[in-house]
């Protein structure tokens, strides 16, 4: 999408409407905000996929409120020209509707444009809700990590008539109830097909084909940092080679002494370097003479 303005809710939607694709992609903190927001992507998703690929959590349902504030925070602080989107952490939305709209609004506080649930047809409540208070929500379908225990893993969903038809419900349910975009996570790919068709708002895409409105990939799997990342994430660069060879190197000269060069150490003033020996001379007398 061109132009330098911030992106709004209006710009997603008029995407759809000129067969524009929408690029979303994650981010998690200030400097890497900046760098995709350079990069000229639509949409930041701060993704509970931080508990992950960024704080060693073994799934996404340990990462809370306190941390999707913070690192909501630290994104906007980059001010990108990007939507960021917030995501909802476990539990901070299920009990109840009024308990998600207080914590949406925490995540709007911190600086994020919209939010993110995982669900369509169970939480249309919530999404009312949301929007009556007027916060952009993004629904999720098809895999939704959150749900893994009960779904039996991540894998991928929608593969028989009946699961791609609840699926087609969740998606037309969250966009009826207010959803201004959907994610379409893991499903085959004509479910995501259909519910591109079906639906006014745009469907964004992950492992889930090329008929949908966006993608989105996690910033990690695109970069090469994750060691094993799902099988529909396309790795761009192997940063993990990269940094592991910079850091050997700088080891490599600290170890051989050719770190730090010349040109990278600061000495005192003229003088003043045989000043401060004399008053380390004096001072070693006076200590001398109190013990004597
Ligand atoms: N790095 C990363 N990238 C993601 O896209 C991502 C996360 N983390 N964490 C949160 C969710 C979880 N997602 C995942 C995670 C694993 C598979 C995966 O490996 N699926 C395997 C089967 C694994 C199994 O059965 O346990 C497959 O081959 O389908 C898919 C989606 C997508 N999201
Ligand atoms: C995988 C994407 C869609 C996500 O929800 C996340 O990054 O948490």
């Amino acid at each position: 999408m061109a132009g330098r303005e911030k992106i709004t809710v209006r710009h997603i939607l008029k995407a759809k409407q000129r067969g524009e694709k929408l690029v979303m992609v994650t981010a998690y903190d200030t400097p890497t905000a900046r760098l995709v927001d350079e990069a000229g992507v639509d949409m930041i998703l701060v993704g509970d996929s931080l508990g992950m690929v960024v704080l060693g959590l073994p799934s996404t349902l340990q990462v809370t409120m306190e941390d999707m504030v913070r690192h909501t925070a630290a994104v906007a602080r980059a001010q990108p020209r990007a939507m960021i989107v917030g995501d909802m952490p476990f539990m901070s939305y299920e009990a109840s509707v009024s308990e998600a709209v207080r914590n949406a609004g925490r995540l709007l506080a911190a600086g994020a444009d919209a939010v993110k649930i995982e669900g369509g047809s169970l939480y249309t409540d919530v999404i009312k809700a949301m929007r009556r208070a007027g916060i952009p929500v993004m629904a999720h379908v098809g895999l939704t990590p959150q749900k893994h225990k009960l779904l039996g893993g991540y894998r991928l969903v929608g593969k028989t008539a009946e699961e791609a038809l609840e699926i087609i419900r969740d998606a037309e349910e969250a966009a009826e109830a207010g959803a201004f975009a959907i994610v379409v996570e893991f499903t085959a790919w004509e479910v995501a097909r259909e519910i591109t068709r079906r639906i006014q708002v745009p469907t964004i895409c992950i492992g889930s084909g090329p008929y949908c409105d966006g993608q989105v990939l996690v910033i990690h799997d695109l970069l090469g940092l994750t060691p094993t990342p799902p099988p529909f994430a396309k790795r761009y660069v192997d940063l993990a080679s990269i940094i592991r060879g910079a850091v050997e190197a700088y080891a490599r000269e600290v170890r051989s002494s050719q770190f730090p060069a010349q040109d990278m150490y600061w000495g005192m003033k003229n003088g003043e370097y045989q000043r401060l020996q004399k008053l380390l001379e004096r001072e070693n007398q006076e200590e001398h003479e109190n013990q004597g």
